[in-house]
């Protein structure tokens, strides 16, 4: 999507916004931290408690204190998203909605005139608290996007690849998913845009989706051609619409799993070579993953497919590239990632979660495929592993709640998806909790803010290093985050985390996972919401 006419102004600098930080809503005060043009560069003393067993097995927790320099680049970048499925529910509803908020439009809807907005997208909607004032002792909080020098969404130029030809406006038209209303402000624009022609590997997406398969690039498994070809489509992209940088974001149907063969997809050295000899185990998202690690373009994965096969991640790590994964966390599981740490940390003892959900949209359809509707469940049923492990006082080692998703297609109810959960606990003296939930999501206005936190938490990432600090005076060299994105975890059913590292799937602690992340880049302490100048006075 070329910027509006009248958005040239927005690249004054030919460098996004041309923001200047000057501009930036607030300042650090403190002797760890130093504004430059160009940096905010800070001295961070991370603060953890580090846990061992003496000789009897009992726990010994020692405070630890380690040193880092952050580095963050407040240049703000002209950024590009390419969309793999654009065509798609999701991918026609975000281009509208950027659209739509670019424009500042307004559109009767049945409740009345309806304004454009984000919410939904956690960066865009929702504030974080900075501090409490000196004077009034009272909490300010700051819009969440506030906090680091990111992307604005209106400034997003969106393109991408789809195997359905259909232009943007007759595709958003098959999403049913926005007001006619809304969708004649869009449409003349929307229908200028073509999803770039794809890859389809018809074993990997349901057959009911091949007769929109009508826009291809030739072969029907993988080949360098393939990742040959993205690589140029992304590098075409990036020229005709002067972009700093681009990002690209699985939103395509969801795969089948691959399965993981040595010698195949388990290294780097292997997913190549098995790209190169056109192996029918390489699924057309892991192909898109190849093309983008290679040129060090952050690739994440909205759907829950293995597309991050061991391979992938070792070639992302050689690369240094940015990876993120996998599936967006929008409705029913979202809940459920919230629900279930209230529950457990509470002391409920969760015994059984029963989630059923039908939909109607083409997402529904594929997922009425067996393998690829265990794509799905996998990752609708992993989200409650890390908070029942962490509850030894109501589970067992090995011991967890029954747990059932089950997915129907409903072609009547469209993309309003209906999501039906029954939670039973055990509490106190052998009572029990029944809680039953009905929630309409509307899955592509709940998935398409996420799309954009994902390409606006991807992009800050790329402009921020990180050394630790060098107590001999010896300067180490800043380096990235790990290629494995896992701060993204909070649009995320199913975060990738760097191999061996934990999966963190509690709602609560992902989003203070990526508030005080974000505030030690800018030298401020993590929120501990103590407030210990009301507790102690
Ligand atoms: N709330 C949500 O909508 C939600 C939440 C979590 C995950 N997801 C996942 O996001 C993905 C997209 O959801 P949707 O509702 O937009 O689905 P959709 O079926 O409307 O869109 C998918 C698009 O991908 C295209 N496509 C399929 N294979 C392709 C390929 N190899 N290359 C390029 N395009 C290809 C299809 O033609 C289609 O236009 C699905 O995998 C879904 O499971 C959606
Ligand atoms: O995010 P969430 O609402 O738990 O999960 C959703 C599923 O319930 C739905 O069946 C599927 O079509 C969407 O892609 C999404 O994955």
């Amino acid at each position: 999507m070329a910027p509006h006419a009248d958005d040239s102004a927005g690249f004054a600098n030919g460098y996004g916004r041309g923001v200047a930080p000057a501009q930036d809503l607030f300042t650090v005060n403190s002797p760890n931290v130093e504004y430059t043009s160009d940096l905010i560069k800070t001295k961070y003393t991370y603060r953890t408690t580090a846990v061992t067993q003496d000789a009897d097995g009992k726990y010994v927790a020692a405070p630890k204190e380690t040193l880092y320099d952050f580095k963050v680049d407040r240049r703000i970048p002209k950024l590009g998203v390419m969309l793999v499925g654009w065509g798609g529910n999701n991918g026609t509803t975000v281009t509208a909605g950027i659209l739509a908020n670019r424009r500042g439009l307004v559109w009767e809807s049945k409740n009345g005139k309806q304004e454009a907005n984000y919410y939904g997208s956690v960066i865009m909607g929702s504030t974080t608290k900075l501090g409490t004032d000196s004077n009034t002792g009272k909490e300010i909080n700051i819009p969440f996007h506030d906090l680091l020098p990111m992307v604005h969404p209106n400034d997003l130029i969106v393109g991408g690849w789809d195997i359905s030809g259909m232009n943007l406006a007759e595709a958003m038209d098959r999403a049913k998913v926005l007001e006619p209303t809304l969708k004649s402000l869009v449409r003349k624009e929307l229908a200028t845009m073509k999803p770039l022609p794809s890859i389809y590997y018809p074993d990997f997406i349901a057959a009911n989706q091949e007769e929109r398969a009508d826009n291809l690039i030739p072969g029907t498994k993988a080949s360098w051609a393939h990742v040959e070809q993205i690589r140029k489509d992304i590098r075409d992209f990036k020229s005709a619409n002067g972009l700093d940088k681009v990002i690209v974001q699985w939103t395509a149907n969801t795969e089948r799993y691959a399965d993981i063969l040595t010698g195949v997809n388990d290294t780097a050295d292997n997913l190549l070579k098995a790209i190169e000899d056109g192996h029918e185990e390489v699924s057309p998202s892991t192909v898109f993953a190849v093309a983008c690690i290679l040129d060090k373009i952050p690739f994440i994965n909205g759907s829950p497919q293995n597309t991050f096969v061991p391979g992938a991640i070792d070639l992302a790590e050689k690369h240094g590239a940015f990876i993120g994964g996998d599936d967006f966390k929008s409705g029913q599981t979202k809940m459920k990632s919230a629900l279930v740490d209230f529950l457990i940390n509470a002391g409920i003892k969760l015994t059984s979660i029963a989630s059923y959900n039908h939909l109607g949209n083409n997402d529904g359809m594929n997922l009425s495929s067996q393998k690829q509707f265990r794509s799905k469940e996998i990752s609708k049923s992993n989200v409650v592993d890390d908070m029942v492990a962490a509850n030894t006082v109501l589970y067992k080692e090995g011991e967890h709640p029954d747990h059932t998703v089950v997915i129907k297609y409903m072609p009547a109810v469209g993309d309003d998806k209906r999501a039906l959960d029954e939670y039973y606990a055990e509490i106190f003296l052998g009572g029990h909790q029944t809680i039953s939930l009905f929630n309409v999501c509307e899955d592509s206005l709940l998935a398409s803010p996420l799309i954009i936190d994902l390409v606006l938490v991807a992009e800050i990432m790329t402009r921020i290093e990180w050394k630790a600090h060098s107590s001999e005076g010896v300067d180490a060299k800043y380096a990235g985050f790990h290629s494995v994105l896992s701060i993204l975890s909070y649009m995320l059913k199913a975060p990738l985390t760097p191999p061996g590292t934990p999966v963190i799937n509690a709602l609560a602690k992902q989003r203070a996972a990526l508030t005080n992340i974000f505030r030690a880049c800018v030298g401020l302490d993590p929120e501990s919401d103590m407030t210990l100048e009301h507790k102690l006075f």
